[in-house]
């Protein structure tokens, strides 16, 4: 089977964009594992996947499979690029797009200059609904992981994100905090694992290490998640940056009952065709 691909990326953190209206397309585990393998593969964080609307009030389904297989609930910055592949593909000219996802509907609205704006919905704060196990909800919860003493806030973006805030992005325990919270029963689908640095109450850094993908350059489910975390315990304001290696995310938030809006730049990198 062919399968024509686009490479893109919104701020590193990179996919394989595949158009499955105009082509034939069938995609198991092993298929997603191998396109998203970076030496025996195309290489990518995550695969997605465009398909027709099943609902009359989104233009079309957006699939998301991590690198591991898996496929998950919601991807923010494949949003991104998902509205940017959808018009380039042809198959829309319109410049607000909803899409339906696992996760949930969102809109994506393509703001010219490489720049989209994703209303990312209304994060969920009850722990069965992340799901999270906890007695009842809190704005923070702590738990033993790697042998330490964690204190953390659980959000859901339609994907499950544990917050962490350290003092600095680069001495913290990036690897082996975020794989011990994959393989901990109070996060039965496992969780992506955010560690939020504040520089001050606009402007804060930000690493993931994602589940199904490990650490990524950018994640913009994590960052709305973290700077959900951040509002709800007072530290941040409305609108806030997100400092990344490769550029900015914009996250605001105006509260409970709110949507999350995440502004941010895409990149297309190539097309290919890829013989399976
Ligand atoms: N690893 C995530 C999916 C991709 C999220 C991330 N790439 C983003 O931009 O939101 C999960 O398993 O829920």
């Amino acid at each position: 089977m062919n399968i024509k691909f686009t490479k893109m990326h919104g701020l590193g953190n990179d996919f394989v964009m595949i158009n499955a209206i105009s082509q034939s397309v069938t995609l198991d585990t092993e298929t997603v594992k191998c396109l998203a393998d970076r030496n025996m593969g195309i290489g990518c964080d995550q695969l997605l996947v465009v398909e027709p609307s099943p609902v009359d009030d989104c233009d079309f389904r957006y699939r998301i499979f991590n690198s591991d297989g898996g496929e998950v609930q919601q991807c923010g910055n494949g949003a991104r690029c998902f509205a940017r592949f959808v018009v380039d593909e042809g198959l829309t000219d319109k410049t607000e797009i909803p899409v339906l996802t696992a996760g949930g509907r969102i809109v994506l609205t393509l703001e010219g200059n490489d720049q989209v704006t994703v209303d990312m919905g209304q994060p969920v704060l009850e722990p069965a609904d992340i799901p999270f196990i906890a007695d009842s909800q809190q704005t923070t919860y702590r738990h033993t992981l790697a042998d330490q003493e964690i204190t953390f806030s659980a959000v859901s973006m339609g994907n499950p994100h544990a917050v962490m805030l350290v003092k600095s992005v680069d001495d913290a325990s990036v690897k082996v905090i975020g794989k011990a919270f994959q393989n901990t029963p109070i996060f039965p689908e496992q969780v992506n694992a955010g560690f939020m640095q504040i520089i001050d109450r606009s402007n804060v850094r930000l690493r993931v290490y994602e589940r199904g993908a490990g650490e990524t350059m950018a994640c913009g489910t994590g960052a709305c998640a973290a700077i959900v975390a951040g509002i709800l315990q007072g530290l941040l304001d409305e609108s806030v940056t997100v400092i990344l290696p490769a550029g900015n995310l914009t996250i605001s938030w105006a509260g409970i009952g709110s949507p999350v809006m995440m502004t941010g730049p895409v990149t297309t990198v190539f097309n290919g065709t890829i013989k399976i």
